[in-house]
């Protein structure tokens, strides 16, 4: 029968949907089965190996027979050597064969299909993290990891078992039963006139049982919710003198698993006797025939005995074939999970950091020329209506409005994460997409509202500005950022690790460390998603500081949501459902008394007095 091993038995990769396999699904994942081709050499010497061990697998009822025959002072074939050390020495001499080709074939199957799968899984990360934004936007963060690990994992269970396996129970299949045809014709004609039926019927009797046992499953998954929703609502349940009523609940659901359990134990006790009475008394049958054809010197013991361990290759080579193809289906699926995504068109991004240089250099002129603007997710909804504006080099320009009215999204704008429908965005006069990606990329960088921090030291994290920046310039960037007081602080230093299972570090310290990263990567325009929610008045001073060293010398286009730090802002812009309302200064736009500007300054004004009383 089918390994254990095929089905790993992890939950996700037994809950893989199947596909079916025809020509039409097998040339689609050529694409997958052509990452064998730099491998193909060993590949096909793990075959050819693949087949001379199940081949040579096949010999041993033979040299069984043999043996037992040449004890009885009869030679079974004519062929093989009359004595039994004679035989007995040859068994070890191809089992010795044996253990050296499989030894070979093992160890090649697995470093193809390791290699094979690494450049998949490579590429496919790879593909990933180029596609562009609007695909992220469709999909859960779990399923695009499932198929990096669970579908992969099922190819590669396939690659490395289940082809290999099905090959070999095919040898042994189409083997055993030329074989047992040179054993004795009349006896393989009885066992392959039962075998099949008997086989068909033990699997589908299989499936139908282990149906019912995932639904008695089920139901007693439904009872333990049951339980969990009673106990973490149990106030509810009390203050509703409802436990009458949630015990009656439990209890029904109870029965019912009781009565699937019972009815998949009768099918069960059936199946058992199935298994006793056709299956083995199948093989009874055979040995019974056999012995009357012994008894009528028709057929030596050997060769009974021969054909015995034959008909249990046949056998358990024809009940491993379901669950094998049931595998090759999962992988068929699976590869087509994973070739969607490698089918992906990916931004122009290279992989090669070598080719991460600056092309065309940007002086940081920004401007946006009508650009109108819907998420292609939801293209129904404009987010951007005709929205221009310019920000010359070294200018300050912050753009404000309330919730929703677009700020962010004309931050993904410039980063070039998505593209306008129509309009351009515009660096130093020239359209974005006059430029390559990473020129862009490299020459804009943002402080965003909520810092993320990867897992590692303070160090590594400011250092992802500029990979390859220097200790020294780090700290540098850190000094100005504000951030190295509080990093000496810590034992560690720039050592400490942060991120998720590291120290935690509060808003506005990640912000300081944001602004390092900034620092260090030195763009040529600068976005800040200033916080919405508000750190304390230090540490605001800190951030504050180290913003206005941030954005000396380079164009700066700030989200605001508090009003007071834009004060100083070139030029102020004004959005309202995707449409800019007012453009100026601070001072022209609270003069004018009918503004939104005015309005949402008051606002917050009239907030923060309330807050100080
Ligand atoms: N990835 C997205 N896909 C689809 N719609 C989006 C996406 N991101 C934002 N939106 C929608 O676009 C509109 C503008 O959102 P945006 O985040 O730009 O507003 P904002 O002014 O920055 O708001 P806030 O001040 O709350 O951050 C909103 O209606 C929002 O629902």
């Amino acid at each position: 029968m089918a390994r254990g091993t095929l089905n790993s038995g992890s939950k996700s990769e037994a809950e893989l949907p199947k596909a079916k396999i025809n020509l039409d699904s097998l040339r689609r994942i050529g694409k997958l089965i052509s990452y064998l081709k730099p491998h193909r050499a060993k590949f096909i010497a793990a075959i050819v190996f693949l087949f001379l061990s199940s081949i040579t697998g096949l010999a041993f009822p033979s040299f069984l027979g043999a043996l037992i025959d040449a004890a009885q002072g009869k030679q079974k074939y004519s062929f093989l050597p009359p004595t039994i050390n004679a035989i007995g020495t040859l068994a070890f001499g191809v089992l010795f064969i044996q253990a050296f080709i499989s030894f070979f074939r093992v160890v090649w199957f697995v470093q193809v299909s390791e290699r094979a799968l690494a450049d998949i899984r490579r590429d496919t990360y790879f593909k990933l993290v180029t596609l562009p934004m609007n695909f992220f936007a469709n999909r859960r963060v779990g399923e695009l990891n499932s198929r990096i690990s669970a579908d992969l994992s099922q190819i590669q269970d396939t690659m490395t078992t289940t082809f290999a396996e099905m090959i070999r129970q095919l040898v042994l299949l189409v083997g055993g039963i030329t074989f047992l045809t040179i054993v004795s014709f009349k006896l393989t004609l009885a066992l392959l006139l039962m075998l099949p039926v008997l086989i068909v019927f033990a699997v589908f009797f299989g499936r139908f049982i282990r149906k019912l046992s995932r639904q008695a499953q089920d139901k007693l998954a439904e009872s333990n919710t049951i339980i969990e929703e009673t106990l973490q609502g149990i106030a509810n349940v009390k203050a509703f003198v409802n436990e009458a009523f949630e015990a009656g609940r439990y209890d029904k659901n109870l029965r019912e698993v009781v009565k699937i359990a019972v009815k998949g134990a009768v099918f069960r006790g059936m199946f058992a006797s199935f298994i006793v009475f056709c299956l083995f008394g199948a093989i009874v049958g055979v040995i019974w025939y056999g012995s009357i054809l012994v008894s009528n010197h028709e057929l030596s013991v050997g060769s009974l005995t021969t054909f015995i361990l034959y008909s249990i290759f046949v056998g358990a080579a024809m009940g491993s074939f379901p669950e094998l193809y049931a595998n090759m289906q999962k992988a068929v699926g699976a590869s087509e999970r994973v070739l969607e995504i490698l089918d992906e068109t990916g931004e122009d991004v290279s992989i090669n950091a070598e080719e991460n240089v600056i092309k065309t250099k940007i002086t940081g002129n920004l401007a946006f020329n009508n650009v109108v603007f819907a998420y292609p997710s939801r293209q129904e909804l404009t987010v951007l209506k005709d929205i221009s504006f310019t920000a010359d080099a070294g200018q300050k320009v912050a753009i404000v409005g309330p919730s929703g009215s677009g700020k962010s999204t004309m931050a993904a704008l410039i980063l070039q994460f998505y593209h306008p429908q129509s309009g351009t965005v515009q660096f130093d006069g020239k359209e974005a997409n006059q430029y390559a990606l990473t020129d862009i990329r490299n020459q804009v960088a943002i402080v965003p509202q909520d810092v993320l921090l990867f897992g590692g030291t303070i160090l590594e994290n400011i250092s992802y500005g500029k990979l390859g920046a220097s200790k020294d310039e780090i700290i540098a960037a850190a000094k100005k950022a504000n951030a190295d007081q509080f990093i000496s602080s810590f034992p560690e230093g720039y050592d400490t690790v942060v991120g998720e299972r590291g120290v935690k570090l509060s808003g506005g310290q990640r912000q300081r460390i944001a602004i390092a990263r900034a620092l260090l990567k030195n763009p040529a325009i600068l976005i800040l998603d200033e916080a919405t929610s508000s750190l304390d008045s230090e540490s605001e001073r800190l951030v504050q500081e180290a913003l206005e060293v941030l954005m000396k010398g380079r164009t700066s286009i700030v989200i605001a949501h508090r009003l007071s730090t834009i004060r100083e802002a070139d030029k102020i812009v004004v959005l309202e459902k995707g449409n800019i309302v007012e453009t100026g200064t601070h001072q022209q736009l609270i003069a004018n008394e009918q503004g939104l500007y005015r309005y949402l300054s008051q606002l917050q004004f009239e907030t923060a007095a309330k807050v100080l009383e």
